[in-house]
């Protein structure tokens, strides 16, 4: 098996509109290693969230993949440039094997259907030969983000947002993916239930083996949380490298710029 999950090489993004082109991603390599949680850092507007929605395929007009290759290695299976795949290929790949939790996902529950029925929703849409273990599995993935067995049964409007957050990441990992892209996973939640979604993302990772991509504006989620930090600075990669290592010696002085606006983690990192 490789030692890879992702490999991206001279991706280009851009969104077409009619004051000019954004070149939004920009010649860009990455490797995401097969069991880490990489982190992807930089200010709004460098390219973070339009680079998952180009590696997922979930890129919408005006936005276009103007170059490179993103070849996902998932387990057992064989390689696949995620740019060129078909749309039923990509259908089979999706959740059981590329998972996402987008920004602002917690308005993404179904507000009329039960926690229990979104789960079996995905699950039986995506591994149907599944159907006989529904039951045994949504407590069980429920437990693992630290939520009771109850909440199967609640609705949306019932749950905090922390405690959404969590349903969609027991929802993202139920079919064991090869690989999760989380986009700013814990923004809009408050700082005591930051802290328990970056616990229950490390016990995912843990426990399911999963790869996690990890987007985030907050360097701070970056050092609790990621063993390796990629830095977008305008559409580019100033710097990746084992997080400690980029906390204590910066190699890029953007990086350095964003690690100093946080200077209590900056220290604790050192
Ligand atoms: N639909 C769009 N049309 C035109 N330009 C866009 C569109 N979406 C994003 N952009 C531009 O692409 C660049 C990258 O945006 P992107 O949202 O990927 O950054 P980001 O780092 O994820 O920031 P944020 O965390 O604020 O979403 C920005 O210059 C942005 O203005």
């Amino acid at each position: 098996m490789s030692d890879s999950v992702l490999e991206v090489k001279g991706l280009d993004v851009t969104y077409s509109t009619n004051r000019g082109d954004v070149k939004a991603v920009r010649g860009l390599d990455l490797d995401v290693r097969r069991g880490e949680i990489l982190g992807i850092a930089g200010e709004s507007g460098s390219g973070k969230s339009t680079l998952a929605v180009a590696l997922l395929r979930l890129l919408k007009p005006p936005g276009k993949v103007t170059g490179g290759s993103v070849t996902f290695y998932p387990g057992g299976r064989s390689p696949v440039d995620l740019l060129k795949v078909d749309g039923e290929e990509l259908r089979v790949l999706r959740w059981s094997a590329l998972s996402y939790l987008p920004q602002g996902s917690m308005s993404s529950l179904n507000p009329v259907m039960r926690v229990r029925d979104q789960f079996k929703d995905v699950i039986l849409e995506h591994a149907p030969g599944r159907r006989s273990e529904v039951d045994t599995m949504i407590p069980r993935l429920l437990g693992e983000v630290g939520l009771e067995a109850r909440v199967a049964g609640m609705y949306p409007h019932e749950l905090s947002g922390g405690m959404k957050q969590r349903v969609l990441m027991a929802i993202a990992v139920a079919l064991e993916p090869d690989l999760m892209i989380a986009d700013e996973p814990t923004t809009a939640l408050d700082v005591t239930i930051q802290r328990v979604i970056l616990q229950s993302l490390g016990d995912l990772r843990r426990d399911f083996g999963v790869t996690l991509m990890v987007i985030s504006h907050d360097m701070g989620v970056h050092a609790q949380l990621a063993d390796r930090v990629a830095v977008m600075y305008e559409g580019r990669l100033v710097e990746v490298g084992d997080v400690r290592q980029v906390f204590k010696d910066p190699r890029d002085p953007y990086t350095r710029q964003l690690i100093e606006s946080i200077p209590r983690l900056g220290r604790r990192a050192s």
